[in-house]
């Protein structure tokens, strides 16, 4: 995400990033906050807003995220900045709110202005037991974008499972045909789509690489 947000001249930037079903991390954030005035964090378990929550707040307990920030900063150019870019994260994130992907209105206890971007992460992959299930939510969630507006997705491709502990978790198999053609499908225009053979550690996640997606919704299209 750092290099898709500040690659020049068509960095992807504005006011207002949502960032859809996130765990109770941060990462992605790291380099969002440079490029966007409010980012909203949306989150499905009570669990995950707590723990983000401390974090933020800065409450005993919250998970001590400094290495990964100064690790985003050096990619950035700076390293010492790290302080500095936690206290800028922190003021930028002005709500998590609890969302259900598989809603046609997913974020129910709010009204939200129509965001400049969209930021999901391993999400509907891990979310959705199949195809027509994850295209119904990539359209659910694209109604919280404005007409121009920016899809960011990292997804990992042909995944089976991952694991988490001991414990196994189904991920939806998607090869890079299928989830163009679920995102075209979705009203978008796909900008840069690239899938690497970078790969988390086999004994995570069974899969065959990541994707890096950019799509623009298109205007005027129905969500
Ligand atoms: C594999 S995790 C990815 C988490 C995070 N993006 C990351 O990379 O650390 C999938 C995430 O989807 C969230 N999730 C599961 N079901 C959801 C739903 N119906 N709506 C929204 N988010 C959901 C889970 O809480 C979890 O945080």
């Amino acid at each position: 995400y750092t290099g898709i947000l500040h690659s020049k001249p068509d960095g992807v930037k504005g006011n207002t990033l949502i960032r859809i079903g996130t765990a109770p991390s941060i990462f992605e954030l790291l380099s969002a906050c440079e490029s966007f005035k409010e980012i909203i964090v949306t989150q499905n378990t009570d669990q995950n807003c707590q723990e983000l929550q401390k974090w933020l707040k800065r409450e005993p307990g919250a998970f001590n995220w400094t290495p990964v920030v100064k690790y985003a900063c050096e990619l950035e150019g700076d390293r010492n900045k790290w302080a500095e870019k936690e206290e800028k994260l922190r003021r930028r994130v002005k709500q998590i709110l609890e969302c259900d992907v598989s809603k046609f209105n997913p974020v129910t206890f709010a009204s939200l202005p129509p965001a400049d971007c969209l930021l999901l992460c391993h999400c509907l992959e891990a979310t959705c037991n199949d195809l027509s299930t994850y295209r119904a939510a990539l359209k659910n969630i694209s109604s919280l974008l404005k007409p121009g507006g920016h899809l960011l997705m990292l997804t990992v491709m042909k995944c089976n499972y991952y694991m988490i502990g001991q414990h196994k978790f189904p991920c939806l198999f998607l090869e890079k045909e299928v989830l163009e053609e679920a995102v075209k499908e979705a009203g978008y225009d796909i900008l840069k789509f690239e899938v690497t053979p970078i790969c988390y550690p086999a004994s995570l996640v069974e899969h065959e690489g990541i994707s890096y997606l950019v799509a623009s919704k298109g205007k005027g299209k129905e969500d």
